[in-house]
């Protein structure tokens, strides 16, 4: 299963987790040479794109130039634009383009015609949103501070009162309004991910700008600190959904990891029974269907306003939601930084218990190794 946007990967289906962005095996000889500068020209005064049709923003290539090689620098702005588009295309490709472009209308076409229930939810407004204990931490952005709201019950799990009862009540009515509008006009919507029957993708019904916001101002510091090693220092773009449990919902969520960097969970309400997240250890792609040790159990009940933030790939599903509706807030965090220098990465992942324990296997057979090794010249000099 690729991780595309809004998909989970679930371990048990098969082993077979491929990486997002991948231009799996697709050589492009004529351009490989095609280079950028890493750090870019300053004083370089870009020529404005706006009036050529092109398959990228203007905006892009007049960025983009300044870190074109000096010798291109003073090209026509035909020669600059061919050599930006080769480069661009090498990392966008036409299919990947394309989706993004459909995705862009779809969501015009609700935000153009959904008519909002709380405008106030739609902008950052932290002393509405969150309650006073969380915000004091953030603003001490210390680990202390974030220590001092925070119970980690599982290495790894960090759960903590995030959100307002007020603002828990307002979400749940803007996204039952959302559906309602959804239902009346029959609109073909799509679900938060591939594992969901019921939920709704809040970017795009226009909680894309207050989400990005939640992520920068919020999340991103707490995994500075806590999640770093998995780039919670550069997290850069989002996916922010709710899903939806109970009767007439989905039931339950299988066994998985998220295809976020660092994952924020709130429930939001209402009343219900069941749907516990549990816990099974943080694995890399390598090791996502690797046996769980004891210590790696972890089982977590939600209760509302309450956040349970994790890393993406620390591995977890939902029980049945036995009776009543849960509803929970789900921010996927990602960072683009992160994914791309895993691509190049050769050594094992410090964030991965398996990786940590064939490590220490390893270093357990050597020292053997190595103790076996000096009995044996002790033994030959005694004779
Ligand atoms: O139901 C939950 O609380 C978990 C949801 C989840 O893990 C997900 O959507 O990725
Ligand atoms: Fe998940």
């Amino acid at each position: 299963m690729s991780q595309t946007e809004g998909q989970s990967t679930n371990p048990t289906s098969n082993g077979n987790v491929n990486n997002r962005n991948e231009s799996n095996g697709v050589v492009y000889p004529s351009f490989a040479s095609h280079r950028l500068r890493l750090n870019p020209s300053v004083d370089h005064k870009s020529d404005n794109y706006e009036d050529l049709q092109l398959d990228f923003s203007p905006l892009l290539f007049s960025s983009l130039e300044r870190y074109l090689p000096p010798a291109f620098l003073n090209s026509s702005r035909d020669q600059k634009v061919n050599y930006m588009r080769e480069i661009l295309l090498r990392y966008f490709p036409e299919g990947e383009r394309t989706r993004v472009q459909k995705h862009r209308e779809y969501r015009q076409k609700i935000i153009s015609n959904y008519q909002p229930l709380h405008r106030e939810l739609y902008t950052m407004h932290a002393a509405n949103f969150f309650v006073p204990s969380f915000l004091k931490a953030i603003s001490e952005n210390t680990e202390e501070s974030y220590r001092n709201i925070m119970s980690e019950p599982s290495p790894g799990v960090l759960t903590f009162e995030m959100l307002q009862p007020r603002f828990c009540e307002m979400m749940l009515a803007e996204v039952e309004n959302f559906e309602r509008w959804v239902r009346e006009t029959k609109f073909r919507i799509m679900r938060p991910n591939t594992m969901n029957k019921f939920g709704a993708v809040l970017d795009d019904f226009g909680l894309e700008t207050m989400l990005e916001k939640l992520m920068e101002d919020f999340i991103r510091p707490i995994s500075r600190v806590f999640f770093n090693d998995v780039g919670g220092s550069t997290l850069d773009s989002h996916h922010g959904f709710v899903v939806e449990y109970g009767m007439d919902r989905d039931v339950d969520l299988g066994f998985h990891v998220d295809d976020s960097e660092v994952t924020l969970n709130v429930c939001l309400g209402k009343q219900f029974s069941g749907g516990e997240l549990f816990f099974r250890g943080v694995r890399c792609e390598k090791h996502v269907n690797t046996e769980t040790q004891p210590e790696e159990i972890f089982d977590y009940s939600h209760a509302a306003g309450r956040a349970v933030l994790h890393r993406g790939r620390h591995r977890h599903g939902a029980r049945a939601t036995t009776s009543g509706q849960r509803i929970n807030l789900l921010l996927w965090c990602r960072s683009s930084v992160f994914r791309e220098l895993r691509k190049y990465q050769k050594d094992l992942s410090s964030w991965c218990a398996e990786c940590q324990r064939e490590k220490k296997e390893r270093q357990r057979q050597a020292v053997a190794a190595t103790k076996l090794e000096l009995l044996k010249r002790e033994g030959e000099t005694a004779t």
